[in-house]
């Protein structure tokens, strides 16, 4: 099973043009979709889920039993198969966990009360949630409430997950709980995650994209990507001051305050004087990447 973009474009009556062109091969397992904000993640995603009309470009998605479907024209058959979990996950604050989830099983066409009740047990089980599942979503935290819409996505087995920046706001142990949540969804199933969060990618993620500004800039196996920058990233100390002759010499990535100090990573072919080799990581990738088609500000 893959889900095959091609040639996708979406231009808002605003005339932004959110996604230029986009083509990506999504296999099976945990796909990272990475992005700056504005990059059009939420576009992409929400074209997928069948919630937004692309101006052109097609989806597919094959290796189905039932057989492939073309996501921009069967909707009903793509939302059978659909998990989502967007950016923006409302939910009815004086309503209880339980309530909540087994209406959402109802209008995913759950008819069976009995069934029901076990399916919505399981999952509240499953998201550790199940001790709370009597008291109003309007008293969860962030973290809870993202958890729960992990088990409303599950709703059905989906083969196709989208989870939309799920892990923005959340305190690492909460951000720990919920990766550890995504990585136990079944294998036959394509989880799309997409998030600005470098980190959910490199833990996460065996194939991963990243956009920037509608387009796709990078694509492929975390691993793989880090090794193309390998032996490419260099460090230095500088003042703050001198970050603009900096950026005119070099092509600086990326600058970080260490202990009061600036810290800059440049990318080059061979070892600039006076700077030190970087053991390259997927955030040197991100920042390579992104940097070629905009101008980072990270102090
Ligand atoms: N409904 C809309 N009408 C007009 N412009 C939109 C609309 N939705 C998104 N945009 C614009 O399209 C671009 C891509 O937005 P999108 O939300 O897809 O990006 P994103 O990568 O998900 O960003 P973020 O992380 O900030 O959510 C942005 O410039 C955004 O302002």
């Amino acid at each position: 099973m893959q889900l095959e973009i091609r040639n996708l474009s979406k231009t808002y009556s605003n005339g932004v043009h959110a996604l230029k062109s986009v083509s990506l091969t999504i296999p099976q397992g945990m796909f990272g979709l990475l992005g700056p904000n504005g990059a059009g993640k939420s576009s992409l995603m929400r074209t997928i889920a069948t919630l937004q009309e692309a101006d052109s470009g097609s989806i597919q998605l094959t290796g189905l039993p039932e057989g492939d479907i073309d996501v921009l024209r069967q909707k009903d058959a793509v939302r059978r198969v659909l998990g989502y979990l967007p950016q923006e996950f409302g939910v009815y604050p004086r309503v209880t966990a339980e309530t909540m989830l087994d209406h959402i099983a109802t209008l995913k066409g759950l008819a069976n009360a009995r069934e029901r009740k076990e399916i919505v047990s399981g999952l509240l089980q499953k998201v550790n949630l199940h001790q709370v599942r009597n008291k109003n979503l309007g008293t969860f935290s962030g973290g809870m409430k993202q958890r729960f819409g992990i088990a409303q996505a599950l709703i059905g087995n989906p083969r196709l997950i989208i989870v939309d920046e799920p892990t923005a706001g959340l305190d690492p142990a909460e951000r720990n709980r919920f990766h550890n949540l995504l990585a136990e969804i079944g294998e036959n199933t394509i989880v799309i995650l997409s998030t600005h969060i470098v980190e959910d990618v490199t833990n996460l993620c065996s194939d991963m994209a990243i956009i920037c500004l509608g387009e796709v800039v990078a694509t492929g196996n975390p691993n793989d990507l880090v090794e193309d920058v390998q032996g490419k990233i260099w460090k230095k100390f500088i003042e703050k001051s001198e970050l603009a002759d900096y950026r005119a010499t070099y092509r600086v990535i990326s600058t970080q305050l260490k202990t009061g100090k600036t810290q800059i990573h440049v990318y080059a072919d061979t070892q600039p004087v006076g700077f030190d080799p970087v053991e390259a990581d997927l955030e040197d990738v991100y920042f390579t990447a992104i940097t070629e088609r905009m101008e980072v500000v990270t102090v």
